[in-house]
């Protein structure tokens, strides 16, 4: 069926361009002139989407965007003057699905429609069953939990994954932010491109602008060969800024230009090359307050946070435990090759139900790994779980559970985030019984994929580049690079005379490589302790193993 649109603008001959753009694409449309045209046309006629100017004779085609946000699905887009972000932001904020700038250039107006009419061609496919759709599928069998607030929560990812609007992710360590991220990127336009993440903290801030923007060969010691980019490997796709808070200022500067002027330059080139990218982010810190201590920019958290959507954490949401551990006893004995999966017997399924978590769905994970480990047979009882033992003052009662749980609320103010609030009421940071600190702590992260293939949404799934796969392509354990060590020469014993065969590069990564083995067998795989006996810290070590494909087990 031949799409129609509604080309919103008073300049007659950036009308006539944009007429000829969309015939050329195979899209009939309509023109109108002012915002009262538009209106009548949209009153008399159907729409598959709208692109409108912001500045029309008669009023703002921010108020088109609002009619036509609020009244259909219908993507809207608006079209902004250069330099006018802000306004650019409001109409996203309000519900407008992409911006583009003037003077309109037509391969980035051309992006903008074929992703309005795949956001078009989803919601036909979505009309045209009665049964479960793929997406409710991929939600679904994802993020696990029917509690209101998940159902609210699955139902704004559906909406927010029709956006090409930045989306800040915010709530406690463990709440599945990267999930959530990977699911909008799954079910939006762009699911055909890469999903890209990266966790800002563990990049050694030296090496962080040749990551995120690439490096010509010879630019600097070390740059052996081309090198593409984070925002270039995500063109087309998604680009997920985990640890967003973990940015050094400096940083900060560089990639708000890029984000903003949609162009990156790699380190020792002189062209810009544009990128097409949308842009999610995510951090367990108080990002506003950063903002207001000076330790994060103003203007990049305006420009990633135009949506912020805040995730709940697992004490509020009690009524998924049982469902969430169902889900997890069957990943774990999957992955462990177990054959029967584990089951809790009704006594431990409510001593979980009455644990404080402090790493939230991360550590409700790591407890079942650890109780599978320590029972005898499939079935765990509350002793395998190893939590505290409760005093009848800790005893959470099912009306408290009730009421703990809240609902979402969404808010809209100008020039302010917009907060899609699926959270309960917060968590204080407590002790528990066994002296454990209650609150976002990190020893939780597990960085681990943990999707089942049984679980693998059946449709299109996106050509997801996920870090850990990029630099974890040897799979062989720390011991077994021993062998390794042994028969190759050390660092000590090369003479002035011998120069490296491959280049320094790859000789300083291969001894860099060595070292971090060798202390990672010092110290029986313990990263932190490795990393304090090469004077760095965890998250360098961290990324340098994923850099030198050492094997995270
Ligand atoms: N609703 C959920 N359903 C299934 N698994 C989940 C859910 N939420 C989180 N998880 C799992 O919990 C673990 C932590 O999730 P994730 O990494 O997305 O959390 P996060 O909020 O990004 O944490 P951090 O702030 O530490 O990066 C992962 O193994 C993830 O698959």
């Amino acid at each position: 069926m031949t799409a129609i649109a509604l080309v919103v603008d008073d300049e007659v001959d950036l009308c006539r361009l944009m007429q000829i753009t969309l015939t050329k694409m195979g899209i009939k449309s309509d023109v109108a002139y002012s915002l009262s045209q538009a209106k009548s046309y949209l009153e008399n006629n159907h729409y598959d989407f709208c692109l409108t100017d912001l500045q029309l004779p008669d009023g703002s085609g921010l108020e088109l965007v609002k009619q036509i946000s609020s009244s259909s699905n219908t993507p809207v887009a608006v079209i902004t003057a250069h330099g006018s972000m802000d306004l650019a932001i409001e109409a996203l904020k309000i519900g407008a699905f992409d911006f583009v700038n003037k003077p309109l250039e037509l391969p980035r107006l051309r992006q903008l429609v074929e992703n309005a009419l795949k956001v078009i061609h989803q919601d036909e496919s979505i009309q045209a069953t009665d049964e479960i759709t793929p997406e409710q599928q991929l939600l679904d069998s994802r993020l696990i939990g029917n509690s209101t607030v998940m159902q609210t929560l699955k139902t704004t990812i559906i909406k927010l994954a029709r956006s090409q609007a930045p989306v800040f992710l915010s709530g406690a360590s463990g709440t599945g932010k990267e999930v959530v991220a990977r699911l909008i990127h799954d079910l939006s336009p762009r699911r055909d491109g890469s999903f890209v993440p990266v966790n800002c903290g563990a990049i050694p801030s030296e090496l962080m602008e040749s990551e995120f923007f690439g490096h010509k060969k010879g630019s600097f010691t070390g740059a052996v060969a081309d090198k593409q980019g984070l925002f270039q490997q995500a063109s087309g796709g998604t680009l997920f800024l985990d640890e967003v808070a973990d940015l050094p200022l400096a940083m900060q500067v560089k990639l708000l230009r890029a984000i903003q002027e949609k162009t990156v330059r790699a380190i020792g080139d002189t062209k810009e090359v544009p990128v097409d990218i949308r842009i999610l982010s995510a951090t367990h810190k108080d990002l506003s307050q950063l903002v207001k201590d000076g330790e994060f920019r103003q203007d990049l958290y305006y420009r990633i946070n135009v949506i912020e959507l805040k995730l709940p954490t697992l004490n509020t949401r009690r009524d998924d435990i049982p469902l969430l551990a169902k889900h997890f006893l069957a990943l774990i004995s999957e992955e462990w090759q177990l054959g029967t999966p584990a089951e809790l017997t009704e006594s431990a399924c409510t001593r979980l139900q009455q644990h404080e978590f402090a790493g939230n769905v991360r550590e409700l994970r790591n407890i079942l790994e650890r109780a599978i480990t320590l029972a005898e047979t499939t079935m765990i009882s509350d002793t395998h779980l190893g939590l505290p033992k409760l005093n009848d003052s800790d005893t959470v009662g099912s009306k408290e559970l009730a009421e703990r749980e809240d609902i979402s609320t969404v808010s809209t103010v100008n020039n302010e985030p917009m907060i899609l609030q699926v959270d309960g009421p917060q968590q204080n940071t407590k002790t528990d019984n066994s002296g454990h600190l209650s609150n976002n702590l990190h020893p939780y992260r597990t960085h681990s994929q943990h999707y089942s293939s049984a679980f693998q949404m059946s449709t299109t799934q996106s050509d997801s580049v996920n870090t850990s796969s990029v630099y974890n392509q040897d799979r062989r354990k720390p011991d077994q690079f021993v062998d390794d060590i042994h028969t190759q020469p050390s660092l000590v014993s090369i003479s002035e005379a011998e120069l490296p065969q491959k280049g320094l590069e790859a000789y300083l990564q291969e001894q860099e490589k060595r070292l971090i083995i060798k202390a990672l067998n010092q110290t029986d795989g313990n990263k932190t302790q490795a990393a304090e006996l090469l004077g760095t810290t965890f998250r360098s070590l961290r990324y340098r193993m994923k850099k030198l494909e050492i094997d995270e087990e």
